[in-house]
């Protein structure tokens, strides 16, 4: 049974030497979308394998990033940090950003013709498309910026973790972190109470779930019924080092991210 679960666990926000081998995940690729850098930024990108900016991302990576590092300079900053893609219907990146990354190196993919997909959507498949089949069971996407701001693009971002379903994406904010757990599976879910938790959050994305379980929680669900308009488990607190959560619909999980003081 042990073998049947599917395993979460945050370590993309510890320093890559304390990342424990047990991982199912080996492999990750950063996306960084228009808001606001996480101050964890850097962390992110030293984990990640593959750096793709969505289109206006790569302003914030070029201006933002020094701020974050404030011991270097900036040039040499902007110059470490290259990203490998920009990609997206380039109405939002600055020019002189464009040309800056170009003459680095950076494959710049412009997609202005395709207005029916979101930049976040056109970088997943991008990396999805670079990935082999054989990887992609390990590969895992941290998504930088995808909460808080815009309502429309909030919801377009959650809409990705719906499409891409069978591939493990995290969307990120500064201040929590959300994923799909699949009704194909059931989950464990091991927290990393130095970084994240306590609040935490489950809701069923797209359809109601009639049966919902978990142990770990203040508030567990026992075969819980949740839908919107009904139950939905917000305010929810983790109790130890381990969630478990299994039930007959996707749901989303979301647990805070802890600041550092
Ligand atoms: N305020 C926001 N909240 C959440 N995600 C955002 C926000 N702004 C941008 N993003 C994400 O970053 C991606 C790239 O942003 P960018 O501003 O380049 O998009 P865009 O295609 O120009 O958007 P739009 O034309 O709708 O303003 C978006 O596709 C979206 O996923
Ligand atoms: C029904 C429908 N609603 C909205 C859009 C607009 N749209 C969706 S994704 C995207 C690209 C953003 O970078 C744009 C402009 C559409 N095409 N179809």
């Amino acid at each position: 049974m042990e073998d049947s679960f599917m395993s979460h666990r945050s370590t993309f926000l510890l320093p890559p030497q304390n990342k424990d081998n047990t991982s199912s995940v080996t492999n990750y690729a950063l996306v960084i979308l228009n808001q606001r850098l996480p101050t964890y930024a850097p962390l992110l990108w030293d984990h990640a394998k593959l750096r793709v900016c969505a289109d206006g991302g790569a302003n914030r990576l070029f201006d933002e990033m020094t701020q974050l590092l404030h011991s270097e300079q900036p040039s040499l900053l902007q110059s470490r940090y290259k990203p490998d893609v920009i990609k997206g219907d380039m109405d939002s990146i600055r020019t002189e950003v464009l040309e800056y990354y170009k003459k680095l190196g950076t494959k710049i993919i412009d997609e202005s013709h395709d207005q029916d997909t979101t930049d976040l959507h056109k970088c997943i498949s991008y990396i999805l498309d670079q990935t082999p089949d054989i990887d992609k069971s390990k590969l895992c996407i941290l998504v930088t910026g995808a909460l808080g701001g815009r309502f429309d693009h909030e919801m377009g971002n959650i809409n990705v973790l719906c499409r891409f379903s069978n591939t493990r994406i995290v969307l990120l904010s500064e201040d929590c972190l959300i994923h799909l757990l699949p009704r194909s599976h059931c989950h464990k879910i091991f927290v990393q109470s130095s970084i994240e938790g306590p609040h935490c959050g489950l809701i069923p994305i797209g359809m109601p779930s009639a049966k919902s379980t978990t142990t770990g929680l203040r508030w567990d669900l026992n075969n819980t019924e949740m839908r919107f308009g009904g139950l939905v488990s917000t305010s929810n607190i983790v109790k130890g080092d381990i969630v478990t959560v299994q039930s007959d619909s996707d749901l989303l999980w979301t647990i805070s991210i802890k600041r550092k003081p």
